[in-house]
């Protein structure tokens, strides 16, 4: 199979063409389909597993706050965990990605990385990184506007992260998004 340059491979309004996607699967295969050839690879190597919350631990549903997670799922996570150090990265804030979790034993990264938490360790205190703390004034004032600017849009939302802000379209009509798009 020819490789296509990654340079060449921007993402569309259709999404990556059929030729860029099967590029990048080739570079970035799945753990499930390669399992021993990524535990082969991972031999002598220290491991640390990062994990997405919403559509990998979570299923993906219409209302952000209804994203729960299986308890079969949360087992799953802490047994990781106690074998390697896990960390969960997520676009929504800390404090909610901890709310479904609730496992003290993982790294949680909020607000697409800009609210950091780590698990007390060896006696250390919790580890906590906020980059991005002297702008939430800022981002405080960009919520307010989002939030004028789409409360008249049925079904949009604004979903407060902290660091960073989310505008859900899931429930908009889709004659709605094409109307304010054009
Ligand atoms: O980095 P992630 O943890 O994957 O966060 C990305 C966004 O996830 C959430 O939105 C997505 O899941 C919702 C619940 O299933 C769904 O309603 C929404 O349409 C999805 O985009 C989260 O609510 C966002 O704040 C995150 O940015």
């Amino acid at each position: 199979m020819t490789r296509v340059k990654n340079d060449d491979c921007d993402a569309t309004t259709n999404g990556l063409s059929d030729e860029c996607y099967k590029s990048w699967m080739m570079e970035h295969p799945s753990a499930i389909t390669s399992f021993d050839q990524m535990v082969s690879k991972a031999k002598g190597k220290s491991i640390v597993v990062f994990l997405d919350y919403d559509g990998t631990l979570s299923p993906i549903v219409d209302d952000p706050d209804l994203a729960f997670m299986s308890d079969e799922m949360r087992s799953a996570v802490r047994e990781i965990a106690k074998n390697f150090p896990t960390a969960i990265i997520s676009g929504r804030s800390r404090e909610k990605v901890y709310e479904f979790v609730q496992l003290t034993e993982v790294y949680y990264a909020g607000s697409h990385g800009m609210d950091i938490m780590g698990p007390p360790h060896q006696g250390h205190e919790v580890i906590l990184f906020q980059p991005a703390k002297d702008f939430l004034p800022a981002i405080q004032k960009i919520s307010n506007v989002l939030e004028e600017k789409t409360q008249k849009i049925e079904g949009a939302l604004i979903e407060d992260n902290r660091f960073c802000i989310s505008v859900h379209f899931r429930r908009v009509h889709e004659k709605v998004i094409k109307l304010q798009s054009s």
